[in-house]
């Protein structure tokens, strides 16, 4: 029996820092190999994916101005490190014979296309993976905040984020090991009790624009997957 599948068209932010596995620095490609066949096997559910990828495990910003250096320049440092994981990402779909495109906020036209909502719908409506690099484009923002921004642009059902924890909690799971995992969260809930999974730009515009917002772990394969199809563990955000 064919599954009933919860959302036809998802944005996946995927953390740049899970793309490191144990190595603490980098891209791991078998962790990017493993990522990639989640989007795949979802993909093949007949769910259009789109892909807003991080950039922690290259460069933050705020580590640029925390010793600092200029804030900005370390923001553009760090938007082309989300250009590297797209890169590899896309390497690792077109490798299990996923059609995948790589659109940059920052133009580059000799490595990848840039981005317009024009032809981001139209790769999508032709059955590619699209994978949004460089963020927004501006400095002073993350990636949240562009999966946000191109949940809306795309017409996105729902803004999977997948992180490093299996929701969210009453406070950081990794700094308090009793905090509680909530199911289910509004919008407004997320933002009055400063629950920090995202950051609040992401889940004011995914308020605004009425995009439910899944929290789950990236790391346990084939979670995705699940989640489409009604299963699977995850905290769900919605109105
Ligand atoms: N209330 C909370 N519930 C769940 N995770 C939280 C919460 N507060 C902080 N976190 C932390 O937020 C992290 C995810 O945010 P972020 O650093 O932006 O990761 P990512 O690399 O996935 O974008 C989680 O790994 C978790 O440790
Ligand atoms: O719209 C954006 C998105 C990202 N960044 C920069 O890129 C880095 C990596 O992105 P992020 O921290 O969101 O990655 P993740 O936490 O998902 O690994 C950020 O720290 C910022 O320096 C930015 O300037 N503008």
């Amino acid at each position: 029996m064919t599954p009933e599948i919860r959302y036809r068209r998802v944005l996946l932010k995927v953390s740049g820092e899970a793309l490191m596995g144990e190595q603490g620095f980098g891209i791991d490609v078998a962790v990017v190999d493993r990522i990639a066949s989640d989007i795949a096997e979802a993909r093949a559910l007949g769910v259009e994916i789109s892909v807003v990828i991080g950039g922690g495990n290259v460069f933050r910003g705020v580590a640029v101005a925390s010793k600092g250096g200029d804030r900005v320049t370390g923001d553009h440092m760090g938007m082309l490190g989300t250009t590297i994981n797209a890169l590899a990402l896309r390497t690792s779909l077109t490798k299990m014979g996923v059609d995948a495109i790589v659109l940059s906020a920052i133009a580059m036209p000799e490595i990848c296309e840039s981005f317009t909502q024009r032809a981001a719908l139209a790769h999508q409506a032709a059955g590619r993976v699209v994978i949004f690099a460089g963020g927004t484009g501006n400095p002073f923002f993350t990636t949240d905040s562009a999966g946000a921004l191109r949940a809306a642009e795309m017409g996105a059902a729902a803004l999977f984020k997948g992180t490093q924890v299996d929701g969210i909690y009453s406070a950081d799971p990794k700094k308090v090991p009793d905090a509680t995992r909530f199911d289910q969260l509004s919008h407004d809930e997320v933002l009055q009790k400063g629950l920090a999974v995202m950051d609040i730009a992401a889940v004011a515009l995914a308020r605004e624009n009425h995009i439910p917002i899944v929290v789950f772990s990236i790391h346990q394969k084939g979670e995705f997957g699940r989640i489409l199809t009604g299963s699977g563990r995850a905290t769900v955000v919605s109105d």
